[in-house]
C-alpha cells in the first residue's frame, strides 16, 4: 500500500521531527497528542524547526509553507478514519503504548498499518494487543528525525512482508536509510549507545570525571558530535532510563543496571532539554553543569 496519509501520537520531540519530515515529503500529516495544547505546541516547534532551515537555505519558503499545509491537528482517534499508517510515538512506557494501541484500532480502517517509534520495547507484545499485528511493525527514527540518517525497522513475530515493504517505501519517500534489527530489547542503536551513556552516567557518580571532562573526553576523544552526558539530556533522561530498565529486565543482565544518579535526577524531574535541566542547566540559555 503507497502511504500518502500518516496519523502521529504524540507530539513530542520524536513526534514532531516525523511529522517535519513525512509534511515535507509530501504526506499528509494529522498530529495527536493528550490535549488541544499540546499539538498546538508541537505544530509550532514543526514550525519554528521548518523557519531554521529555510533560514539556512536548506529549503525554499514555499516548501515550507507547502508541508505547514499538510499538517493537521487530530484531536481524537476519528481524525485517524482515512489513515493509511499511524506512526505512536508517545512516551516510552508499555503500559501507555499498549493503551493507545488498543484504544485506536476501532477508529481504523481495516488495512491502516500501524507502527511504533519506540527506542526499546518488544514490536511483538505491542502488536499482540491490535487487531492487526500482522500490520504492525517498528519504525525507530533517530534523534533529531530531520538530521538523523537512519532509521531502525524491526518486525514483529507475525508483521506480513506488505507492511515491511511499505515501510521501506516511506523510508525511501524520506529520503533515509533503513537497517532491520531482530525484535529484541532496544533493537540494534539503544543496545549499544544507550549501555555507554549508562556508563557515561556511571562515570560520574562514581567521580571519575566531571560532567564537563566527560562530555569534552567523548567528543574530542572519540568525534562523538555531542557528549554522551549533553546526548542524555537531549534524547530525554526519562526515555535513557526507561530504555535502561528494558534492557536490564529484558535481558536479565546486572550489566544494564540503570545508574542510581540516572534514576534521582528523573524522580528529581530533570529530564534534561525538555524540562531545561538534568546534567546541564539550560534556564539561562547556556548549558551549566549541574553537578
Ligand atoms: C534514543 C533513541 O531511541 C535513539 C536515538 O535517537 S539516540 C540519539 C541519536 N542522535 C545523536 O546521536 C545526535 C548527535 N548529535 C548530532 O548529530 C548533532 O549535534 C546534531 C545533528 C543534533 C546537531 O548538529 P550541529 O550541526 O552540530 O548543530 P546545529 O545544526 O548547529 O544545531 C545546533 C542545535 O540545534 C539542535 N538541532 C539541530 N537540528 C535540529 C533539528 N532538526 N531538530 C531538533 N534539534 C535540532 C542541536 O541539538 C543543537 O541544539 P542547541 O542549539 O540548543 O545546542
Ligand atoms: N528522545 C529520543 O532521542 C528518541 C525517542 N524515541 C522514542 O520516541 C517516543 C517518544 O519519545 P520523545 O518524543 O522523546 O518523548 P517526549 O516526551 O518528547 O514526547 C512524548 C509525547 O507523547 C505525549 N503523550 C503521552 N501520553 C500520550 C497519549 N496517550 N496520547 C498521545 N500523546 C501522549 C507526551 O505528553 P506528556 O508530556 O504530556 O505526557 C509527549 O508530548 C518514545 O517511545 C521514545 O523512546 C525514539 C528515538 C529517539
Amino acid at each position: 500500500m503507497d502511504i500518502n496519509k500518516i496519523g502521529v501520537i504524540g507530539a513530542g520531540q520524536m513526534g514532531t521531527g516525523i511529522a517535519e519530515v513525512c509534511a515535507l515529503a509530501g504526506i499528509d500529516v494529522a498530529l495527536n497528542d493528550i490535549s488541544e495544547e499540546r499539538v498546538n505546541a508541537g505544530l509550532g516547534v514543526i514550525a519554528s524547526h521548518l523557519a531554521r532551515q529555510v533560514e539556512r537555505q536548506q529549503i525554499e519558503p514555499a516548501a515550507r509553507d507547502a508541508a505547514l499545509g499538510r499538517i493537521k491537528p487530530a484531536l481524537d482517534y476519528d481524525a485517524f478514519s482515512d489513515r493509511d499508517l499511524i506512526i505512536e510515538a508517545a512516551s516510552e512506557n508499555e503500559e501507555l503504548k499498549r493503551k493507545i494501541f488498543a484504544k485506536l484500532c476501532p477508529s481504523l480502517k481495516p488495512e491502516t498499518m500501524l507502527a511504533s517509534n519506540t527506542s526499546s520495547i518488544s514490536i511483538t507484545r505491542l502488536a499482540s494487543v491490535t487487531d492487526r499485528p500482522e500490520r504492525f511493525i517498528g519504525i525507530h527514527f533517530m534523534n533529531p528525525v530531520p538530521r538523523m540518517q537512519l532509521v531502525e525497522l524491526i518486525r514483529g513475530i507475525v508483521t506480513e512482508n506488505t507492511t515491511f515493504e511499505a515501510a521501506k517505501a516511506l523510508i525511501s519517500r524520506l529520503g533515509k536509510t533503513f537497517t532491520v534489527s531482530e525484535d529484541f530489547p532496544a533493537f540494534i542503536v539503544n543496545r549499544i549507545l544507550l549501555p555507554m551513556i549508562n556508563e557515561a552516567i556511571y562515570t560520574l557518580y562514581e567521580g571519575v570525571g566531571s560532567v564537563e571532562a566527560i562530555d569534552t573526553a567523548m567528543r574530542l576523544g572519540a568525534n562523538h558530535p555531542m557528549g554522551p552526558l549533553q546526548l542524555a539530556d537531549f534524547i530525554g533522561l526519562d526515555t535513557v532510563l526507561s530504555v535502561m530498565q528494558v534492557l536490564h529486565e529484558g535481558l536479565a543482565d546486572s550489566k544494564y543496571r540503570p545508574c542510581p544518579l540516572l534514576v534521582k535526577y528523573v524522580e528529581a524531574g530533570w529530564l534534561g532539554r525538555k524540562t531545561q535541566r538534568g546534567f546541564y542547566d539550560y534556564r539561562s540559555g547556556t548549558p551549566i553543569p549541574t553537578r
